[in-house]
């Protein structure tokens, strides 16, 4: 299941935060970096004030990497009685050695290390993680600078981030100035949670303070009702099956079109053996049939964004090497179609380098009319065999 982390500066903001339904009080002080410790007493007085109501989870702070720091401070935070404490691994020829010094921290209380997808994150450290017995891993932004997570790490790249940690027996988490039409793009990664601090501020300044509105409109976008388990990319699926949808699709309104035309890609494909080692130029465009659910869409809560048509087009070229345009085309459509508001998906596949001009194909696949019934609000169908596993699924509508 996908949590919502929220990072607060104290006792005050955390009940804002548990008020807007945040399922992780993260301590962090925004004015002192990406990773700035709260000073101490406040943690003590914050899991006092939280009560129990929800986990709480504290930063280290912008440690050097000297493993006799980073122990000390790490220790002193989880003596606070913190359910979690996010240690920051920038990149240092000594990580590895903070790893193995927090090893006996790991075994009392759950550690995250905290990567950096604007600082070359070494994914090697996740085995070093595991094995010292880290509970998770999360990928985070150093630089708050507007630049989001998805600006550093491509949507198409993210998911061996996830299935990495994942075969480590590690949580994952994502953030990094994430924003609201984010969310739909990560959700179907099924990571074990979502962090956020700017888009829950004061004109989304993350040394503003925290707003209720905003807790609760970036809340409405992650389900708050979800399966157990924690296979990756099944977790989403099972709730789209349940008749998730964060604004419950109302089929007498009708649907939309929403469309990504002349999306031009390097992909591997053919079948002749001319075709293979290298890429060529292919067209995407696909219309989605989605049904409404409102008179008047006025945030991500009443769009099925295009930016998941298009993530899942490059994550599905990302895998490598296809041989028809026509499996392709499917996959394409097939991943359109987990989306439990789209009724209907046109998707045309057109390679452009064979001759003067393109060649391809063109489909149309329906959702099956069992499964369009299943639209309705939270939990209110049990249908969870409706979508069966497929491949993964990739800024707003
Ligand atoms: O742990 C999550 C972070 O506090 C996210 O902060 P941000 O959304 O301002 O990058």
């Amino acid at each position: 299941m996908t949590k919502m982390l929220a990072s607060v500066n104290g006792g005050e903001e955390a009940e804002i935060a548990l008020s807007g339904g945040a399922d992780i009080i993260d301590l962090k002080d925004p004015t002192a970096g990406a990773l700035g410790a709260v000073a101490t007493d406040v943690i003590r007085q914050t899991v006092k004030v939280v009560a129990g109501r929800q986990p709480v989870s504290a930063v280290a702070g912008d440690l050097p990497m000297q493993p006799d720091v980073i122990l000390a401070k790490a220790q002193e935070i989880a003596a606070t009685g913190v359910d979690y404490v996010k240690v920051g691994f920038f990149p240092s020829d000594d990580a590895a050695a903070c790893a193995d010094a927090l090893a006996p921290l790991a075994g009392k209380t759950k550690l995250i290390g905290v990567l950096f997808a604007d600082l070359e994150p070494d994914l090697g450290l996740l085995p070093v993680l595991a094995r010292r017995g880290f509970h998770g891993a999360m990928l985070d932004t150093a630089k708050k600078d507007g630049r989001r997570l998805l600006n550093h790490i491509p949507p198409e790249h993210l998911p061996s981030f996830v299935e990495r940690c994942r075969s480590h027996g590690l949580a994952v988490g994502l953030a990094g100035s994430l924003e609201a039409p984010d969310i739909p793009r990560l959700l179907p990664l099924a990571p074990d949670f979502l962090g956020f601090r700017g888009a829950l501020c004061d004109q989304s300044r993350r040394t503003n303070r925290i707003e209720l509105e905003a807790v609760r409109q970036i809340r409405e976008l992650i389900p708050a009702e979800q399966p157990v388990g924690r296979a990756a990319s099944v977790d989403y699926r099972l709730l789209a099956a349940r008749g998730y949808s964060p604004g419950a699709a109302d089929p007498a309104l009708g649907t939309d079109k929403i469309f990504v035309r002349d999306f031009v890609l390097p992909v591997q494909i053919g079948a002749y053996s001319f075709e293979h080692g290298h890429t060529q130029k292919v067209r995407f465009d696909v219309v989605a049939d989605v049904l409404r659910v409102t008179h008047a869409p006025e945030d991500m809560r009443h769009v099925f964004s295009y930016d998941i048509i298009m993530d899942g087009i490059r994550t599905i070229i990302a895998r490598g090497h296809v041989q028809l345009s026509e499996a392709l085309a499917e996959q394409v459509a097939a991943l359109v179609l987990e989306d439990p508001r789209v009724m209907q998906v046109k998707v045309r596949v057109e390679k452009l380098e064979l001759g003067p001009g393109g060649v391809g194909v063109e489909i149309e696949r329906k959702r099956a009319s069992e499964q369009a019934h299943v639209l309705r609000p939270h939990g209110t169908a049990s249908a969870e065999t409706l979508f069966p596993g497929r491949g993964q699924k990739g800024s707003s509508s």
